[in-house]
């Protein structure tokens, strides 16, 4: 219950919308029994009296043909009597009426309608706005959530969850609120009419209400289960179709699609199988409730005989009313059933959805304090440890870069560079020790501020899916075009960019596909220039590349490092040899330090993998 109603949280966000949708709501149930009453009018007023009429003349001929002067001096008055009550009056006052009961009924539908058109309007406007409300929350929040969550997460899942279960909380918003008001108020008005016009039949039409609540209670307590299957499911699904289309070359150069297909198929059979058990249920349940609403069409018709061959009070009229207006009472009933489905489904997507805007944000992702202007970039790691999941990865880190220092990080693969240069950025957070900048501890600070002082290129450099102009305007929002071309200049990029069909307005594709690895690892570097931050970090930036490109991203590089402090984690001696400090990591610990002569000399880890191909580089010698 807690979850539906938090989702219905969010209709009161717009009061007014709800007002209106409800003031219309209640004037289209109002409308509802105006045509039985209508045509009860009519029946009663003038088809039931012209009855009596026919019954009359019907007495006279039957005198009429008895023998005897009474019999005939009887018919000849009730003749008379006929006569005088079908007068030119009564008839034009009876066709007063039909024509005053025809249009009241007539304008009746007309408002119903109206009132239907303006709610259907109304409740649109709320639909997208209460959408948007959910789809910005929830794309927001996970902009908020710190790397680590995203960790143990699959891209699929999520994206089911904003694509897939938004929409179906949306329907219970939506149509739930929109077609459970009027059930409800639809099934208040017409049972109040029904007892007002006969309080015995008019509960004897609402005798099946009892067993149709028992029946989506049982019904109830057990599909939330059902439902949590399939979208649990189906998520999983989701997140194996995005990792194999992530991962389509892999698969292709493996020949392993026969496997994906199994493990595909494997997850699709059981959002089949989930699926189908909703809809068991759902099979059964909804054609034995409607049973039970026949129940109260045969209750009425045989309880309505019964009373107008018994009282006298009740005329015939009353099947009329009450055979008018009662499929009013059953269709919201059986529109509720639809609902409970419909909310039980939207509950387990909330549930997932929900589930995502109750994880705690990034710690500082909008407090803080702000790092104080302008940096000059000295960095100091003091004793920093950390681990991931409880498992210990860098251990007692101590390091210093003054202004404008280039430090260099090597080690072999695994031993935690990449994991120290995320710290830094407080990708993660460190779990003991100190890191500063220009002497601020860094899990003070602003996470927006502090990364907006930090560039950051990485060997698989993202490029979104939109133009090379559009990638570049990341690294500074208001960029004019020449300071565009200045960057790329430097990033040795211009001469690629100007071959491109449509230069700086060319698409890149999604993740940079159209651009080769050197070509987007450029792009991104003059992303970084353009971001002219006091702080840079080269994660692993020229390992792609052959050794032409290298050297002209290794010039744009070195005119990145120019003037900031930088780390640099490379596995090529050109890229560190330079360095004013060389860091050598093993098994997150920094086993040696110094520069790149002095760690030659003292011939250990370094010395040792400069010699391996690890460093690979012609200069290996020098
Ligand atoms: N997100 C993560 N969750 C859990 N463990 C991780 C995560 N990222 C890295 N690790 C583990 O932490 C250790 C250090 O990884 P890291 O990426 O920092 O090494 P590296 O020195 O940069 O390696 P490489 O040169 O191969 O990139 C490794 O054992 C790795 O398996």
């Amino acid at each position: 219950m807690k979850t539906i109603r938090r989702i219905f949280s969010y209709y009161g966000r717009y009061p007014k919308l709800a007002i209106a949708q409800l003031l219309c709501a209640i004037l289209m149930t109002v409308m509802l029994p105006v045509f039985p009453e209508m045509s009860g009018r009519i029946y009663e007023e003038v088809i039931a009296s012209h009855a009596e009429i026919e019954k009359t003349e019907y007495i006279a001929k039957k005198l009429e043909s008895k023998e005897g002067n009474s019999n005939l001096a009887a018919a000849e008055s009730v003749r008379g009597l006929v006569a005088d009550v079908e007068s030119d009056a009564y008839k034009s006052e009876n066709a007063r009426k039909v024509l005053l009961y025809t249009c009241i009924a007539l304008a009746a539908f007309f408002g119903r309608d109206l009132f239907n058109c303006l709610r259907i309007f109304i409740n649109n406007v709320f639909e997208q706005k209460a959408i948007f409300d959910l789809r910005s929350e929830l794309y927001s929040k996970l902009q908020r959530l710190p790397l680590k969550w995203f960790d143990s997460k699959r891209t699929g899942d999520i994206m089911t969850r904003v694509a897939e279960d938004i929409p179906a909380m949306e329907r219970l918003l939506i149509d739930g609120v929109e077609q459970g008001l009027i059930a409800v108020l639809q099934i208040i008005g017409v049972s109040a009419f029904l007892i007002w016009k006969d309080p015995v039949l008019g509960f004897t039409a609402l005798a099946p209400l009892p067993l149709l609540a028992i029946g989506a209670t049982i019904y109830t307590r057990n599909a939330r289960d059902r439902h949590r299957d399939v979208k649990k499911y189906t998520g999983e699904m989701n997140a194996l179709l995005s990792d194999n289309i992530a991962g389509v070359n892999q698969i292709k150069s493996y020949a392993a699609e026969a496997d994906e297909l199994k493990r595909f198929n494997k997850l699709s059979n059981k959002v089949q199988h989930t699926t189908l058990k909703v809809m068991k249920y759902w099979a059964l349940y909804s054609p034995s409730m409607s049973f039970v609403n026949s129940l109260g069409y045969v209750l009425v018709l045989g309880v309505g005989g019964y009373r107008i061959i018994t009282d006298p009070s009740v005329g015939t009229e009353i099947y009329l009313y009450f055979f008018t207006i009662m499929w009013a009472l059953y269709e919201p009933i059986s529109k509720l059933h639809g609902l409970n489905q419909m909310a039980l489904s939207s509950k387990a997507a909330a549930e997932r959805v929900f589930e995502i805007l109750d994880t705690d944000d990034e710690i500082h992702a909008d407090d803080g304090e702000i790092l104080p202007q302008p940096v000059r970039g000295e960095v100091c790691f003091d004793q920093v440890s950390f681990s991931y999941d409880e498992i210990p990865t860098l251990h007692n880190i101590s390091l210093k870069a003054m202004p404008g220092q280039t430090i260099a990080l090597v080690g072999s693969t695994g031993a935690g560079k990449s994991t120290l240069v995320n710290l830094l950025t407080r990708f993660y957070e460190y779990d003991s020790g100190s890191i500063t900048i220009d002497g601020y501890e860094l899990n003070t600070l602003n996470k927006p501020s502090l990364r907006s002082n930090i560039a950051y290129v990485t060997q698989d450099s993202f490029l979104f899916n939109g133009s090379v102009r559009e990638n570049l305007l990341l690294g500074k929002r208001d960029a004019t075009d020449e300071e565009l071309w200045r960057a790329l200049d430097a990033a040795n990029a211009s001469q690629f960019i100007k071959e491109l069909p449509s230069h700086l307005d060319t698409n890149v594709g999604e993740r940079g596909v159209k651009l080769s690895g050197g070509e987007k690892q450029r792009v991104s570097i003059a992303r970084a220039l353009l971001k002219n931050q006091p702080i840079l970090i080269l994660d692993e930036a020229t390992a792609s590349v052959d050794s032409k490109t290298e050297k002209l991203i290794q010039d744009a590089l070195d005119n990145l490092m120019n003037t900031r402090t930088a780390f640099v984690i490379a596995h090529r001696l050109s890229t560190i040899k330079n360095a004013d400090i060389i860091h050598v990591l093993d098994r997150g610990r920094i086993i040696e330090s110094g520069t790149h002569a002095s760690l030659i000399q003292q011939n250990g880890k370094y010395a040792e993998l400069s010699k391996q191909s690890f460093l690979n580089d012609s200069s290996l010698n020098e």
